[in-house]
């Protein structure tokens, strides 16, 4: 097969492209086109080389990435409706995927529920004994790090090394069980359980094995150990070559407080000793100027790879750095820059993006763009999921999915208020604990009534009934596969309980007429899923498929709207995406780099400082034309204005290097612009390892 560019691609990515001798890996930074990569690589598939599509998958980091990539594929193939037969997904929705399928053989029955984090948190709090938030965020931590370790809870414990990660290991004990007892699972668990699956269940990893012919994976840095585990389960089998393509950049690994571990890309050179490493060098996104202030600061990490990337795009607008004073004056520029650049340049607003390093730092610029009557969209942030009227109804659809799922049951049964009070509630939870059965099981349990009187059993059993009742049909698909049944029951359920009242029984009108519109909006979205999408291409799902589904969305982030409105995004949402305009503001010592925990040992202070520069790098080779990067001299942190100093991220991108005056790049030719460009790349870097 030769490797002549096509497709629209330079060498190297073509040859990734053509590669199927074995496993492959794209190792390569920024914008350098290794999601594009993906994306042929599945056409040729189909097209050229008669893959099934129902026999490729392809793991993205977000739902939002996933999206794109299935959009894009479909734009690219003859048959744009095979698109639909991918499976592209994030690794947590592959994941529910194969339990869903696979919950049997797992003890887990096949409406096992998905808690959330705010769920996992109550937990946690539960069986800690405590209310100090930091005490539980480090527990609820330290669990999903041994999850994503796959370290189990008595090595965690012998493990342990003081008092305080023994206690926590203990609890993460009781919290494995309590799970099981709930018949739940957590994020982590969706991709942990798969993989406790395929290791101990031979014939049914063989099964999936299968299934799936060739494996995709995208922003390959950022997967955990856990993850690493479950694609190596599913790429090597008996007489099997392993058929994958993973691509990754090491410099853009911003997840490992997370458990991921830049480690993966190395050890798949180590556990695949045939891997083929492939470097991509030219970057298609971005201006010289972009790149080489990119280049510059992630320069001062060691390297585990090295890479130099160039641009054919010219050197482009100068990059400008603005210290502000405080900020809500950099709130209110950024908007004023924003609107006098889009109506300068007759851009749409989705042109431009702001980013920054923590949610908090939203809300005063969400107040500016308000201000300026800016349209914008928030991503990696509050997301719609997580509105308390959208968890309400979740509550319930988790409670027809699965009756021993108790967080479920003590949001519906409270919410609207059915004269179910707190004391009933803990009597309930204390003879259910004796039990050891779910709440939903104890409220028919002999004994309970002589535990709580007729008046406050009866709304208990009322509301049970009820549940019970609409649950009949929840798992049935519609009349004739029509999807309406899922419709149908949504409808009785949003009668039913009365909500709409209760928004307006409880809150000032318009408070209350928005979130309804909300609970509207979120139901009748449902319904179009249920019946298989807006033109019913896709799966017809009934009201359990449909809840497992949201419970995964609500992960990551939230629904987009497609509006013509700027992006507002924490810089970990906006990995792999790129937008013309990118505004990089909070660029101060104690934000990015974040501060952190003061008594952080030294060397751990060093690799948090070497993430935090992934992330500088990350922002940065966000833009494609334009760059502008705010600081404030003075920051209002719990009431107070403390002062700040610019990140040390900003000298490092060395901007007067390279910052000549616009006309320059007219004189240039192409050729000269190139050898420029990399003469400034050559300064020498540290070398560590492989
Ligand atoms: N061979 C090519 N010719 C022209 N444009 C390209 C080529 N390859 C990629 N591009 C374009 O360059 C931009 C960056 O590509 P892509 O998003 O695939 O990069 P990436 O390596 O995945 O970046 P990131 O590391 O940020 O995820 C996209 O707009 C893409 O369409
Ligand atoms: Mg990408």
């Amino acid at each position: 097969m030769s490797n002549a560019p096509q497709f629209g691609l330079n060498a190297p990515q073509s040859e990734a492209v053509l590669y199927l001798d074995g496993p492959c890996l794209v190792l390569a930074g920024a914008g350098s086109g290794k999601t594009r990569v993906i994306t042929q690589k599945i056409t040729h598939l189909i097209e050229d080389r008669g893959y099934d599509p129902r026999t490729i998958a392809a793991l993205t980091f977000t739902n939002k990435a996933a999206l794109e990539m299935q959009e894009r594929v479909g734009t690219m193939l003859k048959q744009p409706r095979q698109a639909k037969q991918l499976t592209i997904s994030t690794f947590h929705s592959l994941g529910v995927k194969i339990l869903r399928q696979e919950a049997n053989n797992l003890g887990l029955k096949d409406r096992f529920s998905i808690m959330d984090s705010d769920d996992c948190y109550s937990l946690v709090q539960e069986l800690a004994i405590t209310t100090d938030k930091h005490i539980i965020r480090n527990i609820q931590n330290e669990i999903s790090l041994w999850k994503n370790g796959l370290v189990e809870p008595d090595v965690a414990l012998r493990n342990a090394k003081d008092e305080d990660e023994a206690q926590a290991a203990r609890i993460y004990a009781s919290y494995r069980a309590t799970l099981q007892a709930y018949q739940a699972v957590d994020f982590d668990d969706l991709i942990r359980l798969p993989v406790e699956l395929f290791r101990d269940n031979e014939s049914v990893r063989d099964r999936w094995q299968r299934r799936l012919r060739y494996l995709l994976v995208d922003e390959y840095q950022d997967t955990n150990t856990c993850q690493y585990e479950l694609v190596k389960l599913l790429v090597t089998g008996l007489g099997k070559y392993p058929m994958f393509t993973a691509v990754g950049d090491d410099d853009q690994a911003i997840y490992a407080w997370r458990g991921a571990t830049i480690e993966n890309l190395s050890n798949l050179q180590v556990d695949f000793p045939n891997l083929k490493l492939i470097k991509l060098e030219q970057n298609y996104r971005s201006t010289t100027r972009i790149l080489q202030a990119a280049n510059a600061v992630i320069s001062n990490n060691p390297k585990l790879f090295e890479k130099a990337l160039w641009s054919e795009h010219g050197l482009g607008e100068p990059i400008t750095v603005h210290a502000m004073a405080n900020d809500e004056q950099e709130a209110d520029q950024v908007a004023v820059m924003i609107s006098a650049d889009h109506f300068e340049r007759k851009n749409k607003w989705t042109d431009y993006a702001i980013l920054y390093r923590g949610n908090h730092q939203a809300r005063i610029i969400e107040q500016a763009l308000r201000n300026h009557r800016i349209p914008y969209t928030i991503s990696g942030g509050q997301s719609f999921f997580d509105k308390a009227e959208i968890k309400d109804i979740i509550a319930y659809l988790r409670l027809l999915a699965n009756q021993d799922d108790d967080p479920a049951f003590i949001r519906a049964v409270t919410t609207p208020r059915r004269g179910i009070g707190q004391t009933t509630l803990e009597v309930l939870g204390a003879f259910s604990g004796q039990w050891q059965c779910s709440l939903f099981e104890a409220v028919f349990k002999g004994g309970i009534e002589a535990k709580l009187s007729d008046r406050q059993l009866l709304p208990l059993r009322e509301f049970c009934n009820f549940i019970n009742n609409l649950e009949a049909r929840a798992s049935r698909p519609g009349p004739g596969g029509s999807g309406d049944n899922a419709a149908q029951v949504l409808d009785d359920l949003m009668e039913a309980i009365h909500y709409e009242s209760y928004l307006y029984d409880t809150l000032e009108e318009r408070a209350a007429q928005s979130k309804w519109q909300n609970v509207m909006e979120f139901v009748n979205w449902l319904k179009d899923r249920g019946r298989g999408g807006k033109d019913r291409e896709g799966e017809e799902k009934n009201v359990l498929e449909l809840t497992q589904m949201v419970a995964l969305m609500s992960m990551l982030e939230g629904k987009d709207e497609e509006q013509d409105a700027i992006r507002m995004s924490t810089l970990h949402a906006s990995k792999g995406l790129e937008y013309p305009h990118v505004f990089l503001v909070g660029c101060e010592e104690g934000i990015l780099p974040h501060k952190g925990d003061p008594d952080t040992p030294v060397e751990v202070l060093a690799q948090r400082i070497e993430e935090e520069r992934r992330l500088m790098y990350v922002g940065i080779t966000r833009a494609k034309r334009t760059l502008r990067i705010t600081w404030c001299k003075k920051r209002k942190r719990a009431g107070e204005q403390v002062h700040c100093d610019p990140s040390r991220f900003i000298p490092e991108m060395q901007l007067d290097v390279g910052d000549a005056p616009p006309k320059e790049d007219e004189i240039l030719s192409p050729r000269e612009r190139l050898a420029r460009m990399k003469a400034l790349l050559a300064t020498p870097k540290p070398q560590l390892g492989g």
